[in-house]
């Protein structure tokens, strides 16, 4: 499998943010895009995973093979951690959720509500929700967020594990997830350049 991503064009609230982005990422392989805050990582994922249009350009990925985790852990606060992931498997049509708590060291949490877990372990418990929907396309965005140095291991080797297993992704992240072989793109060239209006820098100022 192939994620192709062709001349791409992205926008947020109406302003275009980047454009010519063209990358693949084939099975086994991962791409970290870097670049400063507000030049449109978030908004290239929210993309790719469908989440709102390009404004121009191609992504050649089926639908359906792609899981994405945002900045929000997405999960049921009054239902338990393990019947989150429960959830989620009945949602993706997978069964298994035991790998997932075990890889997240998710186990002793097992029965408490996910409104009681703290940020790292509600986050666990998001990066948890990859595993079980089976699909091979992981779209991260900064999925280490109030994790602790152990549990960025953890999830590393979650990652390691993915991609050795046929899996890929895609993730924006300032924290080295040790994946020395993770290809990087900085989006810093792609910032898309401004409509003429003719004063130039004098409303590049303003917006
Ligand atoms: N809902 C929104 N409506 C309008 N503009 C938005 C919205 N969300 C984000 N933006 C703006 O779009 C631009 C790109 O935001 P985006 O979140 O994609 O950047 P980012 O590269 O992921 O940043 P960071 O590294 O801080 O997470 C920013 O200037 C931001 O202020």
């Amino acid at each position: 499998m192939v994620l192709n991503v062709r001349d791409l064009a992205c926008a947020r609230g109406g302003l275009p943010l980047l454009e010519g982005v063209s990358f693949s990422v084939t099975s086994g392989a991962a791409l970290v895009l870097r670049g400063p805050n507000g030049c449109g990582k978030t908004t290239l994922l929210r993309t790719i995973a469908g989440l709102q249009p390009a404004l121009s350009g191609e992504i050649d990925c089926p639908p359906d093979a792609i899981a994405y985790a945002a900045h929000a852990d997405g999960i049921k606060a009054t239902l338990t951690v393990a019947e989150n992931l429960r959830f989620w498997a009945a949602i993706y049509g997978t069964c298994e959720t035991s790998t997932a708590l075990e890889r997240m060291n998710l186990c002793a949490l097992a029965e408490r509500a996910a409104q009681n877990l703290s940020a790292g372990q509600k986050r666990r418990l998001g990066l948890a929700r990859l595993m079980v929907t089976g699909r091979p396309v992981w779209v991260l965005d900064e999925p280490t967020v109030s994790l602790d140095v152990a549990s960025v291991a953890l999830f590393g080797d979650v990652v390691r594990a993915h991609l050795a297993g046929g899996g890929m992704a895609v993730m924006a992240t300032h924290i080295d997830l040790g994946l020395p072989e993770a290809e990087i793109l900085d989006l810093t060239p792609f910032k898309a350049r401004l409509p003429e209006t003719g004063s130039g820098d004098f409303d590049e100022a303003f917006l």
